[in-house]
Order: C-alpha cells, then structure tokens, then sequence
C-alpha cells in the first residue's frame, strides 16, 4: 500500500486527503477555510477524533504549515517518509498541460507563469507545490489541472470571434476550469445510468463558491462555461460570469477606476455578493430570499437563469441529453438552487421529485421516473481524482 496525499488549494481554501492506494481508502481529510482571515478555520478527521480549531490563517503557507504538523502531531505518519507523492490540484495548465505531470522546475516555473490568467489560485497552487517540496523532499509531487478535461473541446467551443492573432500570439481561448470535478461526476453519473461512458451526453453542474458547467460527450468536455480565466460563464459567490466587456472601459471612466481595481470588482465585489449587498454565500442568499429582500431575490433569480441558459445551450450543443448532474457546495447542499432550476426545465420533459431532492451531500437520483432526462446529484471528489493521477506516476 502507498500513502498518497491530495491537496486540493482553492482561493480561499486547502482541502485535503491522505489516501491509502491503490485501495481508494481514506485515512485522513480536512479543511482550512478561510486563509486569509483572522478567524480561519481548521478541521481534520482522523480516525475517530475530529479537531477543529480556529486561528489567524494569514496565507497558503499556514495552512500547509498547520497541515504538515497535525500529520505528525496527530501520528498520522510517523515519519513523512512514509508518503510517497503529493498531488496538487493546479487551477490553470494553459495549452501546455493536457494532462497531470510530475513537478519539475520548468512544470513550476510554467505554473507561475500562468498566475497572470489565474490570479486567485494559481499563485496559491505554486506556493503549496514549494512548501510540500520543502517538507516532503522525497514524495513524488504531481500537478493536476482543472484546465485539462476541457483541453478536448474543439475550436468551435474554444476560440472566441476575436482578432485570431490573439489566440495564436498571445493564447486567449477558452480554457475552462474544475475540469477534474466535471470529469468525476460524469464518470459516477455513466455508472449510475448503467451506460458505458462512450455512449453519454451529460451536462454536469458544479456550483460551489467558483461555478461552472460542462457539456460531456462520450466522457469528453465538448465546451464548459468558464473561459480564458474563471471569471467567465454563469454567476458566482463574487465573480460576475459573462458580461458584455464594454461595461469595463465606461464604468472604468465614470469611476476612475484602473484596470485592476475594474477587473478586481468583477472578479471579488460582484455575482451573489454584488447583486444582492449583503453575501456571497447562498445560504445566506435564500435566508434573505425567505424574509423577502428584493436585492436578495434577485441574486438568487439572476443566479439561476444564468443556469439554466447554459443547459438550454448545452442541450442543444449535445443534441439532446442523457442525465444533468449537480455537484460542488451549492449543488450537493442547496435544496432549493437545484429545485428552482429543475423546475425551469418542463420544456425539456424534465420533471422533479420533490421528495428525491431532499438530501444534502449525497448521491441522489432527482427526477422522476417519468423524467424525459435523468437529474442526479452526486457529490464531488476531485481529492481522490488528484490521489489516482499522483498513484500512477508513484506506482
Ligand atoms: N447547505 C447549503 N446550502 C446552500 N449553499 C451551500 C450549502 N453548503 C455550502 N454551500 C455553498 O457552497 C459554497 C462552497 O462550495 P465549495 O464547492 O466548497 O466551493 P469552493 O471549492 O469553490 O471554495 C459556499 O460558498 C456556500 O455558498
Ligand atoms: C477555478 C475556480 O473557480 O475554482 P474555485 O471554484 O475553487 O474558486
Ligand atoms: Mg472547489
């Protein structure tokens, strides 16, 4: 058995298992929310203890710090030695990166390069690469791109009906992102139909603080919602999604605004936290849509048709579907998200199961027998995807 150690660095968060493999089992897994806050949080469980503890969490390399400690401290390992590769989840591999790589120098100085399309991860992902480098100079360390599932879209879905030589000059396209988690879900979601993977046209959801959709054909990502960076697609916690980019210079103009502050106000002041005032959390989002807010409900509303015209879009693209997934956060928790947007798709013979849709972080088939289109919710779980790739290049 080989100890395989996933981390999973978002913007704000480092989540992460310690795996046995091949055998998939978990022998520890935790959180640090928050990084950047004063009161962060971190959580581990490890066999039957639970520890949580809340702490100043100043950046990534305290929350790598507090995870390498609590591996020892906790006895986890007795000895790092005892783990033989680190997989990192990489938020963006730009054209280079078609699939997960062990770390070298050029990987790494590549991932730093890419921080200029990436700035609200791909810093943090480099600066968990170096740090477990560090602690762990003799594990395998393997990079694994949210970019790489989508690198099969073709140039119809890809390339943006800009000046060409801004694709071939410069690399502006549609990346697309999360691509480990659409990957995931779509190959539990073949499984749960009973289908060889092949033969399905899948439209998967994954709607967490960051949120994207992919349409999947046969297990391959034929076009995604995010684009050149995350910032684009459906609505998010505080990115916009798409907008009419005409917006930037005159608002830059009335407001003084530079280019940063502009693309920083629609990269972490708008999207839920924008529209309604108040939060970028949904949860607090339907509290003020159940007391009736009217910048609240319009968020959530806002929120939700921009879902659903990418599944109308993606429909069509696909030429009809076999199942559409939620996953992430908000769609493996939020009862009333996936009703709202179930419910807006009569048109496509798709029915919810009021009752099915009931649950909160499991697997669950939503729609009704009758359903032209099967709705499922399945929990995500890009840690072990990142442990799989990571084993294969240990083994
Ligand atoms: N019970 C719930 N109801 C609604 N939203 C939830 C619930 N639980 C979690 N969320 C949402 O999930 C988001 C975090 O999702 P997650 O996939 O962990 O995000 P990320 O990986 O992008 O940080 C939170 O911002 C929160 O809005
Ligand atoms: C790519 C991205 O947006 O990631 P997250 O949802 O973790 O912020
Ligand atoms: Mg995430």
């Amino acid at each position: 058995m080989t100890k395989i150690l996933s981390v999973n660095a978002g913007s704000s968060s480092l989540k992460f298992q310690l795996l046995e493999m091949p055998a998939q089992t978990v022998i520890t897994k935790g959180l640090v929310e928050r990084i950047g806050f004063e009161d962060g949080v971190f959580n581990i469980k490890f066999e039957d203890q639970k520890i949580e503890k809340v702490l100043p969490i100043k950046d990534h390399s305290v929350a790598v710090q507090l995870l390498v400690e609590a591996l020892l401290d906790l006895k986890i390992v007795s000895s790092y030695d005892e783990i033989s590769g680190v997989g990192h989840r990489v938020v963006h591999g730009g054209e280079k990166f078609d699939r997960s790589v062990v770390v070298t120098p050029e990987v790494l100085a590549e991932i730093e390069a890419l921080s200029e399309l990436a700035p609200l991860h791909n810093p943090a992902n480099a600066l968990g690469i170096k740090a477990f480098m560090k602690e762990l100079p003799h594990a395998v360390s393997v990079a694994v791109f949210d970019t790489a599932f989508h690198q099969t879209m073709e140039k119809d879905a890809y390339l943006y009906p800009v000046k060409y030589d801004w694709y071939t000059k410069y690399g502006v396209r549609k990346y697309g992102f999360h691509g480990t988690s659409h990957q995931y879900v779509a190959e539990r979601c073949a499984e749960l139909l009973e289908k060889p993977l092949a033969d399905t046209k899948i439209i998967t959801i994954h709607i967490g603080n960051g949120g994207s959709l992919s349409a999947v054909k046969g297990g391959h990502s034929v076009d995604t919602t995010m684009g050149f960076t995350p910032l684009a697609g459906i609505m998010m916690g505080t990115r916009s999604g798409d907008i009419d980019p005409a917006v930037l210079p005159f608002v830059m103009e009335k407001e003084n605004l530079t280019i940063d502050q502009a693309v920083n106000a629609l990269n972490k002041e708008s999207g839920l936290y924008g529209v309604s005032g108040a939060s970028s959390d949904m949860r607090d989002i339907l509290k003020l849509v159940a007391e009736g807010d009217e910048r609240g409900t319009i968020a959530f509303n806002l929120y939700i048709k921009r879902i659903c015209d990418y599944i109308g879009s993606y429909f069509l693209y696909l030429d009809g579907v076999d199942a559409i997934v939620f996953t992430a956060g908000i769609g493996e928790n939020s009862i009333p998200v996936r009703k709202a947007v179930v419910q807006r798709l009569g048109a496509l013979g798709i029915q919810l199961d009021e009752q099915a849709n009931n649950v909160m972080g499991e697997e669950a088939l939503i729609s009704t027998a009758d359903s032209k289109i099967k709705v499922f919710a399945i929990p995500t779980n890009e840690e072990l995807m990142i442990a799989k790739d990571t084993y294969a290049f240990v083994k």
